[in-house]
């Protein structure tokens, strides 16, 4: 029998609040068994950046990332981030240790072909390198990724913290049973983003197609969901979405969804 790991991604709005960032790491170093934080911070980049001179560039809310964008996120995803989020965890007795794709050799990409749009240094995963994270994992170490991976030739990448998430998910399923936890500031997938008491328990393929048709999935819902879709479709056992509670045992109040 597989053993358990829960991969847990945090949302940016969630960064942004040192309060929230402090109560889910805390609820985060609780959870038992083996584990895996996940983060983005793609507000502080843009926050960071523009202190710097360094504007961000965005085309359909997503951002490219040139020369001195990636710079930005080298700084602020693998230092600033990383680093307050391992010692906050180090602060609650939890073993973290701080990953980039590159460190380890842990998650290879290449650059994301240019269609209509060059996003720069945007990496697409190409590998998971399950063996060397489940060495740290079985060393008692606990994992906190950031969104940057590289090429292997020395060049880093900025990918998408929610994709990081879902890759990691399917690649450490080869090795343990993994469930993929979503936590951000909202109970879960909503029917009114307006109202926190609508979340959706559960969503299925057809309810998955049904609320794409009906709007109800937008923004930034729409590239998590699809991330969620990815997972499951590839060995990933479940996946939950929702804000802190959903990381302690008693609660029930987020979203689960399965094929
Ligand atoms: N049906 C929905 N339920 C919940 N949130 C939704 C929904 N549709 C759109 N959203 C929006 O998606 C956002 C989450 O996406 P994003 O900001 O990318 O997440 P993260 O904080 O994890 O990076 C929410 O803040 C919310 O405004
Ligand atoms: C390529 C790409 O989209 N990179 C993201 C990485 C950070 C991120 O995902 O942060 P959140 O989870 O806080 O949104 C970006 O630079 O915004």
């Amino acid at each position: 029998m597989k053993q358990r790991l829960s991969i847990v991604k945090i949302g940016g709005n969630i960064i942004e609040d040192e309060q929230q960032l402090s109560h889910v790491l805390e609820l985060f170093s609780k959870v038992e068994g083996h584990k895996l934080l996940v983060h983005g911070g793609g507000k502080k980049a843009t926050e960071i950046g523009n202190k710097l001179g360094i504007e961000a560039k965005m085309t359909n809310g997503r951002r490219i990332t040139d020369a001195e964008s990636l710079d930005v996120a080298i700084m602020v995803y693998g230092g600033l981030v990383n680093k307050n989020i391992v010692a906050q965890l180090q602060s609650f007795d939890c073993n973290a240790i701080g990953m980039s794709g590159a460190d380890g050799n842990s998650i290879k990409a290449h650059k994301r072909p240019v269609k209509e749009v060059d996003f720069g240094f945007v990496g697409d995963v190409e590998a998971v390198n399950a063996k060397n994270i489940s060495n740290l994992l079985n060393a008692h170490f606990t994992p906190v990724f950031c969104a940057l991976t590289h090429d292997g030739k020395g060049q880093l990448f900025n990918t998408n913290a929610d994709t990081i998430a879902a890759e990691l998910a399917i690649g450490m399923s080869t090795e343990f049973e993994t469930t993929l936890y979503y936590c951000f500031e909202k109970k879960g997938v909503l029917r009114s983003v307006a109202d926190e008491n609508s979340v959706i328990a559960h969503i299925d393929s057809k309810k998955y197609n049904q609320l794409l048709q009906q709007g109800i999935i937008a923004d930034g819902m729409l590239p998590k969901m699809h991330n969620c879709y990815h997972a499951l479709n590839n060995n990933v056992k479940q996946v939950c979405i929702g804000d802190s509670t959903m990381l302690e045992n008693s609660s029930s109040n987020f979203t689960t969804l399965t094929l």
